[in-house]
């Protein structure tokens, strides 16, 4: 927008929040639409991020299908869309088309190890097939595509119950309460700050990189690890309570970033404590917002009818 683009958000609200966009309400190049993208949409357009679908995990198992829709339904929308109209799209696909990997870093020329009727699979495998449609569409409909695998990412205005770890970790720190590490905390994760994410999108749509291409920052760190790093940048004392295991949870995840380095001249700049120093201000202030902001519902006065005044 600010680069003079006309910018149209369509959001179902499902994770998305009114408030994250808000202030972008009245700008000259700002268009909202409260849509899903499992109905067509029928709008004009150059360029298409197709970002929809819960991206947590407890998000996207809470209704698998609904999440399965989103990405197969919404997807050959999204591409019906570009073909009508002769637009890019850009699929915000996932790191979690690898599964729990087998190769470690994960490049982009690795298939993956993913269980197609486990919990995950309603996201991981509607990612997969989102792929192989925006493949599907290039070769026989000769439409503009772009993939972009997404690792782990976080950052200001994600959900308080987004239920992904770093959220998770910094609230639990900021109230006090205990950081919930699922299993043994030895899984391995490399978390990556929204605003990088935000750049290699924008790099990657203005590309001529039509094949997946990873997205994340490669620096990695177990759970374990990750946890005591948020206690300590929270400043809490509170303790680290051991959890059961997630089913299916990937052991070791890092993305190897070699493509978009040389394809697009990529690579992530914000440091982990610099961002997360940023999502703690954020949460903190969320916290609040939500003490101030409670809604506690008045007594509705009892409603007098009032009877018509006769003139006679
Ligand atoms: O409270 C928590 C939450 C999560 N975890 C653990 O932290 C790790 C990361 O979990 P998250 O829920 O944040 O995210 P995951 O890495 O499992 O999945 C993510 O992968 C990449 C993206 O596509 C998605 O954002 C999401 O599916 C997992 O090992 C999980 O078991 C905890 O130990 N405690």
């Amino acid at each position: 927008m600010m680069d003079g683009h006309e910018v149209t958000v369509v959001d179902n609200f499902f994770t998305g929040r009114k408030r994250n966009v808000e202030h972008w309400i009245g700008h000259e190049n700002f268009e909202l639409i409260n849509h899903d993208v499992v109905e067509p949409l029928y709008i004009e357009v150059d360029q298409i991020y197709h970002l929809a679908s819960p991206a947590s995990p407890p998000n996207y198992m809470y209704n698998p299908i609904k999440t399965l829709k989103t990405n197969t339904i919404g997807t050959l929308n999204m591409l019906g869309l570009a073909k009508r109209v002769g637009a890019r799209l850009l699929l915000a696909s996932t790191s979690e088309v690898y599964g729990d990997p087998e190769v470690h870093p994960q490049n982009e020329d690795y298939w993956g190890h993913v269980n197609p009727i486990g919990p995950r699979a309603c996201y991981d495998e509607g990612k997969r097939v989102a792929e192989t449609m925006c493949y599907a569409y290039m070769k026989q409909e000769g439409v503009e595509v772009r993939v972009a695998r997404i690792f782990n990412t976080f950052g200001p205005r994600m959900h308080m119950n987004d239920g992904r770890v770093v959220s998770n970790f910094i609230l639990q720190a900021l109230q006090g309460e205990p950081l919930t590490v699922y299993g043994s905390g030895s899984q391995t994760r490399a978390f990556q700050y929204v605003s990088d994410l935000v750049n290699g999108l924008v790099a990657l749509m203005n590309s001529n990189v039509s094949s997946p291409v990873n997205l994340g920052n490669p620096e990695e760190h177990t759970i374990l690890e990750f946890a005591r790093l948020i206690k300590h940048l929270v400043g809490s004392g509170g303790e680290i309570n051991f959890l059961s295991e997630a089913q299916d949870d990937p052991q070791r995840r890092k993305p190897d970033i070699r493509k978009a380095k040389l394809l697009l001249g990529w690579e992530p700049v914000v440091p982990l404590e610099e961002g997360l120093n940023k999502t703690i201000h954020y949460f903190r202030k969320e916290l609040e917002y939500q003490a101030n902001n409670q809604y506690i519902p008045k007594p509705k006065p009892a409603r007098i009818k009032k009877s018509r005044m006769r003139h006679s």
